[in-house]
């Protein structure tokens, strides 16, 4: 095994992953920077989704490496990958999967409560990110009384307030109107720059990929082409970052 890049906080290396033998990730390999927004796009059926279980330890490629702090994520058994995504990932999925019996903040800190985190702390932690992501109104109102953009935003919260080293966001404006999706995406973004939070974004939306550092292409469960971010006076993107493949 050849030990990664040190300043990839995740990286992959030859990943493979059929779904009853059809191929859906042929031969990927990624790098991903500390507190980098990485965009990862393609056409339907291109493999995002895959890639972003195969990063976060959700699946297992076979064959491929993938390492998280220089440490082998592929060798773990199922139980300390488990931990691993508990505790130092977040996943945001296209739609909010709450809780319907519990209030927006019960939602939001539900990830402490089950680390042991105690009520008081995790409901303090909870409230700030649903304030951070202008969802604070929300916070005892349970998800059948809210709407699917503030529904969104407490997942979102949920997902950040975990303190997560890498954020999975598959796809996260999917289901919010045209208005919203803008709003969601640069609340999540400027929420995750500023905590120094990697995301991996799967997306299909041009909007979401101008605010990323970097885009990388799926074609067919194979990378193609790094597109660096525009400037910073064009999009909110930082700066390119270099492209490990
Ligand atoms: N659970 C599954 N069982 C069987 N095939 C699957 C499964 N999940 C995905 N696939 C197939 O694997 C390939 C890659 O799918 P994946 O969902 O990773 O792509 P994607 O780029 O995220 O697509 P989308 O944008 O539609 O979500 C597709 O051909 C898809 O049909």
């Amino acid at each position: 095994m050849v030990a990664p890049p040190d300043n990839d906080v995740l990286w992959a290396r030859g990943l493979h992953y059929s779904y009853s033998g059809s191929p859906a990730l042929t031969g990927v390999s990624i790098g991903v920077r500390e507190g980098e927004i990485l965009a990862v796009t393609g056409p339907r059926g291109s493999g995002k989704t895959t890639l972003l279980k195969c990063l976060s330890g959700q699946l297992l490629a076979d064959p491929g490496e993938v390492w998280f702090n220089s440490a082998p994520v592929h060798t773990l058994s199922r139980g300390a990958r488990e931990r691993l995504r508990r505790e130092r990932f977040g996943w945001i999925d296209s739609r909010p999967h709450l809780v319907p019996e519990l209030t927006g903040w019960e939602n939001a800190a539900l990830p402490l409560l089950v680390r042991g985190t105690i009520h008081r702390e995790a409901k303090r932690t909870a409230t700030e990110w649903l304030e951070r992501l202008d969802v604070g109104d929300c916070a005892r109102k349970r998800p059948g009384a809210l709407t699917q953009a503030q529904r969104q935003r407490v997942a979102i919260a949920r997902a950040l307030a975990a303190d997560p080293t890498v954020v999975f966001a598959d796809e996260p404006t999917a289901p919010l109107h045209q208005a919203d999706r803008a709003q969601v995406l640069r609340t999540l973004t400027t929420a995750a720059r500023s905590h120094q939070i990697t995301v991996v974004l799967a997306t299909l939306d041009e909007e979401s990929t101008a605010l990323a550092d970097r885009t990388v292409t799926l074609v067919d469960g194979r990378r193609g082409g790094a597109i660096p971010a525009p400037d910073a006076s064009e999009g909110e993107g930082r700066a390119a970052c270099s492209v490990s493949a």
